[in-house]
């Protein structure tokens, strides 16, 4: 199995970390624009590999596409990064271009790849990889939910006093400030209702401090997160390389499934050796189609702006 990253910048270097850890893969290639950048974090990574006891091989590349040919897997973080004050939508003019050029370029050496998709805007650049590669819809997939639901739980766990592990809780929606959608009513500590231990002000802190769990990380850091980032990835990548068929919140394009077209929205999908292999429908309430309608309206927006430039 061989595995690329493209972006050897905090998130990507952090996902392969993850993965050469977890041995997902024998190869890894790590590829980044800057000059020597990739080539140096592998060869750091690979001087922990006797010192953790992994066998994944990492190679660093400078913009070496051949180097990438028959990747499996390929994960797209290369992109800016946003400062604090700025939402990830602002993002879109640089990374249309980067995230567009990239998959390109994959696409000449692993014809048949799976993608999973982090740059920011991401649900953008989810589409934006999904029209630009012709790939089947099942390879093509944005990292966002997985992250955002494991805020969801960390908020959950820190206003009941638990572990995060005993905790199911998912979001859905947009992976933006204002378009996530925490499904507070289906959270549950070990299969019982969390509504049922929380009041109704704490569950709103809990659902208001997930929504903009990036932007504060940003905040505190100068720029944007990467140890969980990294790691909602490398649960993805886990899932197809061992074909897990696990149920993780995705960025996935939909054709009518929570009554929405042509779009990439966070939803609940199985992943397997496939990619993503089916869409779980949650039966939403009205009030939460029509919250999810929204976010839906506003990542359309973005969306727009692809044509508008004519990046698709
Ligand atoms: N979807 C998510 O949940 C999520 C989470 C965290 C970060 N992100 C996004 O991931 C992206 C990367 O974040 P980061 O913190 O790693 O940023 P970073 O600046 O640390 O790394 C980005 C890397 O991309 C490289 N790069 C730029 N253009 C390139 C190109 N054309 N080809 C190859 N490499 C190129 C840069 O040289 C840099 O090393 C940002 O867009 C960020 O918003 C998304
Ligand atoms: O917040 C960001 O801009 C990066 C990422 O999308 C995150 O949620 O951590």
């Amino acid at each position: 199995m061989k595995i690329t990253v493209v972006g050897a910048g905090a998130v990507g270097a952090t996902c392969a970390d993850n993965i050469a850890r977890k041995e997902l893969a024998e190869e890894l290639i790590l590829l980044d624009i800057r000059e020597g950048f990739a080539e140096g974090k592998a060869i750091d990574m690979m001087q922990t590999s006797a010192l953790l006891g992994f066998d994944t091989k990492i190679k660093g590349v400078t913009n070496d596409y051949a180097s990438t040919a028959d990747s499996s897997v390929v994960i797209i973080t290369s992109g800016l990064p946003r400062k604090p004050g700025m939402t990830r939508e602002e993002l879109i003019g640089t990374n249309a271009g980067i995230v567009k050029g990239v998959t390109e370029n994959i696409l000449k050496y692993s014809p048949n790849t799976i993608f999973i998709v982090v740059s920011n805007p991401m649900d953008t650049m989810n589409y934006l990889t999904l029209k630009t590669s012709g790939l089947p819809k099942n390879r093509i997939l944005g990292m966002g939910g997985a992250l955002d639901s494991a805020r969801f739980k960390y908020y959950l766990s820190q206003e009941l006093s638990c572990s995060p592990s005993d905790l199911n809780a998912v979001v859905i929606g947009g992976h933006g400030d204002t378009t996530m959608i925490p499904l507070i009513r289906h959270a549950t500590w070990n299969s019982i209702p969390v509504t049922n231990f929380l009041t109704p002000e704490q569950q709103e802190k809990v659902v208001s401090s997930t929504m903009v769990g990036g932007a504060t990380l940003t905040k505190l850091i100068g720029t944007s997160a990467w140890y969980a980032p990294g790691a909602g990835t490398m649960a993805m990548v886990e899932s197809i390389v061992r074909d897990e068929k696990r149920l993780i919140s995705t960025g996935v394009y939909l054709e009518g499934e929570y009554k929405q077209q042509d779009i990439s929205l966070v939803v609940p999908v199985v992943i397997g050796k496939n990619g993503w292999e089916q869409i779980v429908d949650f039966s939403l309430t009205d009030s939460e189609q029509e919250t999810f309608n929204k976010s839906a309206e506003a990542v359309r927006g973005m969306n727009q702006v692809l044509s508008d430039s004519n990046f698709i």
